[in-house]
């Protein structure tokens, strides 16, 4: 258990990429962290690195698509630090789906992910949220911030699966908004751009192949095609995320927030 008036955020997707930045970035901001992932061993990493600046955090298996899991990991959490405060949606999956290649099985893989993965994680942090009374009318007792993207605001190429995910994303994200602002509850997501990652990485690496040039290459192209060039780094969507998460934001709810702002809408 942490000291009572110490603030608890769950992370899904916390073993690499943004997610495990938003968590290191969480820690520093002095919450405790439930690291989620569905890979273990990397969860733990983000543990091991969390305490070794001297945080508090713990990791727990967990695949997102299955609503149960999701819903005893964050209470293996909140039985562990006594509270939950911001739950973060952030786990994903991004293949690159060319139309004619889209198959049921990728299909309800990547919803099942991407889309299922958040309404389990919005019912997972309710069940607490729920248990808490505001102080007064108007009082926030909990946070929920959920994973869009930029291809979540235009359709990106050869992405239609995945996109439609952060299309849909954008969608739950607005309507939880409005169903649970009489809770006292926000929600709000994240919109980035180009984030140089292992995801983004699998994605520009087709088109560079295609092209027989370098990943890096791939990536400009991609930060050209869907932002005025710009490849952002993980940290830089965890700070808009520390922004989300913290009281400056109390008064915000249903906002998308396109993090990198050299956005080009065609
Ligand atoms: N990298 C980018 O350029 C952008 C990423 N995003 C979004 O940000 C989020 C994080 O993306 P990245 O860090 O780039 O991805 P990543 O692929 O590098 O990391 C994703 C993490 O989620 C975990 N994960 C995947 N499926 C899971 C499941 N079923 N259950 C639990 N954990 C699971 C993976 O093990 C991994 O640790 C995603 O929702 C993605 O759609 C949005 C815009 C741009
Ligand atoms: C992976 C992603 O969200 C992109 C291409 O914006």
């Amino acid at each position: 258990m942490v000291d009572a008036n110490k603030k608890v955020a769950v992370v899904t997707g916390a073993g690499q990429g943004i997610g495990r930045a938003i968590a290191l970035r969480l820690a520093k901001d002095g919450f405790a962290i439930g690291s989620l992932d569905f890979n273990t061993v990397t969860a733990k990493e983000t543990v091991a690195l969390i305490e070794a600046a001297g945080g508090k955090a713990l990791a727990v298996s967990v695949d997102v698509s299955k609503r149960e899991e999701v819903i005893s990991a964050v209470d293996q959490v909140v039985a562990k630090f006594g509270r939950l405060d911001v739950m973060i949606n952030n786990a994903g999956l991004g293949p690159t789906t060319p139309l004619e290649d889209i198959t049921p099985e990728i299909y309800h893989k990547v919803f099942d992910v991407n889309v299922g993965g958040v309404y389990w994680g919005i019912q997972a942090a309710l069940k607490h949220f729920k248990a808490r009374k505001p102080a007064k009318t108007g009082d926030i007792v909990g946070k929920i911030i959920n994973a869009s993207s930029q291809a979540g605001q235009v359709g990106n190429p050869d992405l239609a699966v995945y996109g439609a995910t952060k299309f849909a994303v954008r969608g739950i994200t607005q309507t939880a908004a409005r169903d649970l602002a009489k809770l006292g509850v926000t929600v709000n997501a994240y919109c980035p751009g180009i984030v140089r990652t292992p995801m983004m990485e699998n994605i520009a690496k087709k088109v560079a192949d295609e092209n027989k040039q370098s990943l890096e290459w791939g990536l400009q192209q991609w930060a050209k095609t869907v932002t005025l060039g710009r490849i952002s780094e993980p940290e830089d969507v965890a700070a808009c995320v520390s922004y989300l998460a913290g009281p400056d934001s109390d008064y915000m709810t249903g906002q998308a927030l396109i993090i990198d702002g050299g956005m080009v809408f065609n």
